[in-house]
Formats: structure tokens, C-alpha cells, sequence
């Protein structure tokens, strides 16, 4: 198997708070391959958005390991975590926070060319052209403001920004969740034809299994600062294993097209205290199955036909 583009490696995450240790990431493996889609889901709080920002390096792992196209970049500082940083980008949910309303669409764009000292003041107007025309908004928009344009058309220049370097990976994190559905669909349609066109990469973060089922290859479920289930996107989808996956799909409306008839699983309570998460299975509180083995030993991921899944009864 080639080597994966990212790949994150018993990667934990702890934030130390007034209040005491925050376990957001335990133990996490994730890859990324080159070229695919990994669906990231979970409830929120469950650590999705902490692995986009230890995938980016925004902030450092507590232990573990990540490389990227097979190389240990987790300690990388300085020129060397640079030009890291320019293969890999990040769309977040709301472009408007981190667009400085003061600074044209243009300048924006501009930016990262500029961190990365990339071309002559020309050749970076003529890119900035290119990739506001590359997301279905007009050249000329590049001298106005973030508020003159609307949400979809703010997330198409969140799209842009992160394309101007052309990177190899893209970090969605809950992208479109924001967005009205028909815009949804639009901007979901442009980061496939994006794939397409450039071969880019995914992490598409989302809480929406549908969302996340329309754009990945493979798909993982977190729960409570763990992966619990992995596995090919239809394989989860039509035969989740995790009883909290299946928790998950049950609750998809049925009107949905493709999805799977099931009944209906009420997942009862919240996700577990971050400061003390539950000894053994940390999705034992709420599992329909949960049994004495459960509350004291916690299930590894293992292989399970296509999946990888960490339940002790599967
Ligand atoms: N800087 C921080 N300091 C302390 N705790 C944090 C910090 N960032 C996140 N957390 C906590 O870590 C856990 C995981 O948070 P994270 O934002 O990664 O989850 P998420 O699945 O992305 O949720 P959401 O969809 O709501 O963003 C949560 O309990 C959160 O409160």
C-alpha cells in the first residue's frame, strides 16, 4: 500500500483547564491516503475539531505522532513546519471569522502567497483571478469586502483562499453545516469537482452523516475523544458495527435516498464528562448492550470484516 498523505499515529490531546485534565483526543490512529476523502463524524465535543487543528499543527499534540507523506512532521518548527503548512489547508465553518473585514476579498487571497514569498506582485493578482473564477465567483469581486458578499459566496472565497496554494490536503472542518441546503449542495458539488481537477485530499469533518457519506471514500465515527468505528464509506453506512454507530444511523430520517431501513435506537445522555471520561468502554453509560466487560475493560479497535471497530461484542 502506498504511503499515506496524513496520517495521525496513538495521537492524544489533553487541555489543561482550571477544572482539570480535558481528554479530547485519546489514542487516536486516522490516515488520510492521497487523493481520498476521509468522513470524520461525531457528536459535538467528541474531539472532531481537535484532530483538524493537530492535523494542521495549530496546536501541539500531547503524545503521539503525525506524518505527512511519510514523514514525522510533529515536531517540525520554524521554515521546516512552513512548508508543511503550504500542502495542507483548512475550510472552516464560518469563513467570515476569518476573513478580516477590513482587508478586500483580493488582498485575502493574496496572503498565503505572500507568507510563502510565491511570485511577483502580478503573477499574484493574476492567481488570485484564477482561483476566485476556479469557485464560480467573478475576477472583479476581488476588490470587495468580506460583508458584500453572501454565506455560500463567503464559503466559495473560504474555498479559494485554501486553494491558493495549491494543496495537496484540505481540512473541511463542518464546512457547509452552516450554509442554506441548496447552497449546501453547491459548495459540497465544487470541493468534488476540485477532487477531481486536482486529485486534493479531504478531511471533511462533519456531525452530518449524509453529508459525510456524499463526499468520503472511508469514513471514521469518533465518540468521546476516540475512534470507534472505521471502515469503506458504504460499508459503515449500510453495515455499521458499533452500536453507537448504528445509534448514529438510525437517527437519519428515512426520506433520505439510500438509506438503509433500522430501528429506530434512542441514544439516551449526553457524551461523558471530557475531565473523567468512564472507565472501560467509554460509550458503556449508553449502550443498549453494555455488560459487565464492558464497564472495565476498554475494547481496542479491531478488524471486523471491512471495518475496524472497538466493541467488545461485535
Ligand atoms: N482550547 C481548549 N481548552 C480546553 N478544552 C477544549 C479546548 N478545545 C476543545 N476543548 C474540549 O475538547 C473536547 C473536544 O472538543 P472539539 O472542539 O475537538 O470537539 P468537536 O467534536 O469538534 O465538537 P464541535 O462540533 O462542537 O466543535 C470538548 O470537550 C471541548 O470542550
Amino acid at each position: 500500500m502506498s504511503v499515506p498523505l496524513l496520517s495521525l499515529k496513538k495521537a492524544v490531546k489533553h487541555y489543561p483547564t482550571q477544572a482539570g485534565m480535558v481528554h479530547a483526543l485519546d489514542s487516536v490512529d486516522l490516515e488520510v491516503g492521497r487523493g481520498e476523502t476521509l468522513g470524520l463524524v461525531g457528536e459535538s465535543g467528541c474531539g472532531k475539531s481537535t484532530v483538524a487543528r493537530v492535523a494542521l499543527r495549530l496546536t501541539p499534540l500531547t503524545a503521539g505522532r503525525i506524518d505527512f507523506d511519510g514523514e514525522d512532521v510533529t515536531k517540525r518548527e520554524g521554515k521546516a513546519l512552513q512548508s508543511v503548512r503550504s500542502r495542507l489547508q483548512m475550510v472552516f465553518q464560518d469563513p467570515y471569522a476569518s476573513l478580516n473585514p477590513r482587508v478586500n476579498v483580493g488582498r485575502a487571497l493574496e496572503e498565503p502567497l505572500v507568507v510563502q514569498q510565491r511570485g511577483t506582485a502580478a503573477e499574484r493578482r493574476e492567481h488570485v483571478a484564477w482561483a476566485l473564477a476556479r469557485v464560480g465567483l467573478r475576477p472583479e469581486m476581488a476588490t470587495r469586502y468580506p460583508h458584500e458578499f453572501s454565506g455560500g459566496q463567503r464559503q466559495r472565497i473560504g474555498i479559494a483562499r485554501a486553494l491558493m496554494l495549491r494543496p495537496e490536503l484540505i481540512v473541511c472542518d463542518e464546512a457547509v453545516s452552516a450554509l442554506d441546503v441548496s447552497v449546501r449542495a453547491q459548495v459540497l458539488n465544487l470541493l468534488l469537482g476540485l477532487r477531481e481537477e486536482f486529485g486534493v485530499s479531504y478531511l471533511f469533518i462533519s456531525h452530518d452523516l449524509s453529508v459525510v457519506r456524499h463526499m468520503s471514500d472511508r469514513i471514521a465515527v469518533m465518540y468521546a475523544g476516540l475512534v470507534v468505528e472505521q471502515g469503506p464509506r458504504d460499508a459503515v453506512w449500510r453495515a455499521p458495527l458499533h452500536p453507537y454507530t448504528r445509534a448514529l444511523m438510525s437517527a437519519i430520517p428515512r426520506t433520505q435516498p439510500g438509506t438503509v431501513h433500522r430501528a429506530r435506537t434512542v441514544l439516551a445522555g449526553d457524551l461523558p464528562d471530557p475531565l473523567q471520561p468512564p472507565v472501560g468502554c467509554r460509550f458503556h453509560p449508553r449502550c443498549p448492550q453494555a455488560a459487565e466487560r464492558c464497564r472495565q475493560e476498554a475494547p481496542a479497535l479491531r478488524p471486523v470484516a471491512s471495518q475496524w471497530v472497538a466493541c467488545h461484542f461485535v
